[in-house]
């Protein structure tokens, strides 16, 4: 079965907002342990369909499988790592205290939360910063404790919307390394992404255009199958490289 082989199932997901259909009969599957990436313009539907895959939103019509699990399931919740494409932080208080909130709504103990806080700050360069309150963050930092708040709990599966947007090329090229070291792990990573070297290195890729998947498979597939001498060639092929909105 299509639920037992991959993490991440989605069959036929629909979602209208009104009579928008933003996504069109989504037909997705992710390998456990794999890097998979979805890609497209502007307003294509991507952060739609992660939101329904992390459980935060729900689709109109169809199934979505994560662990094998049917979703949303509040019990997956401490499972899967989520980062937002907007910053969901308590920009008054340290980054420390933010971590600390979001530990114990996963019922980590103080001693962990204090370990692990450690950890993934240094992971993403903020080691320095923990105490610092988050007014004082900038834009990139403020994404990279975002990054940080999503693998606190150690989860199984992480779900990232455009994670290293803001965030300079020697510390992007880090944090893929820290992905590519959880996915040997067995975890398993969603990311959304408009830059294509990121697409590049992801294990897998989904194009999307207007709410439809128009194509699947490795990045060097997706270039042989149109013969295109790069990603950005098949993305501009398959997808077109203007807005939508
Ligand atoms: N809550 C909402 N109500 C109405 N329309 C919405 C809502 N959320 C998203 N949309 C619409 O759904 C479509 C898909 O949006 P979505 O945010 O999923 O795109 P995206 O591919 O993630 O875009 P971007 O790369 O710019 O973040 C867009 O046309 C958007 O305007």
């Amino acid at each position: 079965m299509q639920k037992e082989k991959n993490c991440i199932v989605l069959n036929k997901v629909n979602k209208f907002f009104g009579e928008k259909q933003v996504l069109k009969d989504i037909d997705l599957t992710v390998p456990y342990g794999s890097i998979y990436g979805l890609l497209g313009p502007s307003g294509c539907g991507k952060t739609t369909t992660v939101k329904i895959m992390a459980g935060i939103s729900e689709s109109s019509s169809g199934d979505t499988f994560v662990l094998g699990e049917k979703m949303p399931q509040l019990a997956l919740m401490n499972q899967i790592g989520y980062m937002a494409q907007s910053d969901a932080l308590y920009t008054a208080i340290s980054a420390a205290e933010n971590l600390e909130f979001f530990a114990a709504l996963y019922g980590m103990s103080k001693q962990e939360i204090k370990k692990r806080s450690m950890e993934v700050m240094e992971l993403v360069n903020l080691g320095e910063d923990l105490q610092k309150p988050v007014s004082a963050y900038s834009g990139g930092m403020k994404r990279r404790l975002s990054l940080a708040m999503s693998i606190l709990h150690n989860p199984k599966v992480l779900i990232l919307d455009e994670p290293t947007v803001g965030i300079d090329p020697l510390l992007r090229k880090d944090i893929w390394n820290e992905l590519y070291k959880m996915s040997e792990n067995g975890v398993t990573i969603l990311v959304t992404t408009h830059v294509m070297d990121e697409a590049e290195k992801c294990h897998q890729l989904a194009m999307m255009r207007r709410g439809v998947l128009i194509a699947q498979g490795t990045p060097r597939e997706l270039q042989q199958n149109i013969g295109a001498g790069s990603i950005e060639e098949a993305f501009i092929y398959y997808g077109g490289d203007s807005h939508e909105d």
